[in-house]
């Protein structure tokens, strides 16, 4: 018995949840979880469908569903798939550990193809887990070449998505328009504070009494986009910004398995600026 994922975001309107499940039933499928949620500043509907059936043609029932639904829906069948995705880092460990830890022992729910990093910090630890490993040196070159490098390397791969676990350079808005949707980065704050580099000193130098971390999904506006998940810890006079960093790994790390964990089962729709997840 095959289980089967349905995603649906459509303008709200009466009589949504009788035509889906009518045309769920009519292909046979049987509806084990099923979660809804109305936007109503926007008046658009959400929901996440967990189905069980032998489905023969998924383009089909995506069609059906988008003959019920109001114009403007978006409808997504997905079939159990492991999620493909690629990792960029820069020197810190922590995140790539805890992705590479979970890969390791198929408890990620994605499968990692590769890393790529602007440093060569961290080859021997991904090749040491058979993870190959990709170095493009981000010095004495321009963002475009440095990133038609890493282009040139993520083109080889079928990825769902790309994993920022501490990436420390602002990917141009040509490069996340190429991965719209696809790009996740841990932000070492808890947003919308202290956007972009050394949030921890700048937590510092306002004298703030709870630090955090945020992951998000990439849009070209430098730590705006989407909030997947953030966690906070706190924090109080006698911490030095090393005492922040040391505090924060912790927060960084969980936030970011959270949001791919949420993520790799489908469980995020972005509306707008912001996101939609039934947990
Ligand atoms: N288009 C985006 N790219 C990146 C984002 C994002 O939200 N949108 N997040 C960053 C990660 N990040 C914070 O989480 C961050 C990393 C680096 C800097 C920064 O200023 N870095 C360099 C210079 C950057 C460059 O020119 O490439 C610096 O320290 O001067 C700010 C925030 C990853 N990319």
């Amino acid at each position: 018995m095959n289980e089967l994922t349905i995603l649906i975001s459509c303008p709200d309107q009466v009589g949504l949840v009788t035509n889906i499940t009518r045309i769920l039933a009519a292909h046979q499928l049987n509806i084990i979880a099923m979660r809804e949620f109305v936007d109503e500043a926007n008046k658009a509907f959400f929901t996440r469908i967990a189905c069980t059936g032998e489905l023969k043609d998924t383009n089909l029932l995506e069609e059906k569903l988008l003959e019920t639904l109001p114009d403007a829906a978006e409808v997504n069948v997905i079939t159990r798939k492991e999620k493909q995705i690629a990792v960029l880092v820069t020197k810190e460990y922590h995140c790539l550990a805890e992705i590479l830890i979970k890969n390791q022992f198929k408890t990620l729910g994605a499968n990692v193809q590769c890393v790529i990093g602007n440093y060569e910090s961290l080859r021997n630890f991904s090749e040491k887990l058979g993870i190959p490993y990709f170095f493009v040196d981000h010095n004495n070159k321009e963002k475009a070449q440095f990133e038609a490098e890493i282009k040139e390397i993520l083109n080889h791969f079928d990825l769902d998505y790309l994993v920022l676990a501490k990436f420390m350079r602002i990917l141009s808005a040509d490069f996340v328009k190429d991965y719209a949707g696809k790009v996740i980065n841990i932000h070492h704050s808890f947003l919308p504070a202290f956007i972009g580099a050394n949030p921890y000193k700048q937590a510092f130098e306002r004298g703030v009494k709870i630090i955090g971390a945020t992951a998000h999904f990439v849009t070209d506006h430098l730590d705006e986009g989407p909030i997947i998940t953030q966690h906070t810890t706190h924090i109080d006079h006698n911490f030095s910004v090393k005492d922040m960093v040391r505090a924060g790994k912790e927060i960084e790390k969980k936030v970011l398995l959270e949001a791919l964990e949420l993520i790799f089962e489908d469980r995020v729709f972005v509306s707008g600026n912001k996101t939609v997840i039934f947990k």
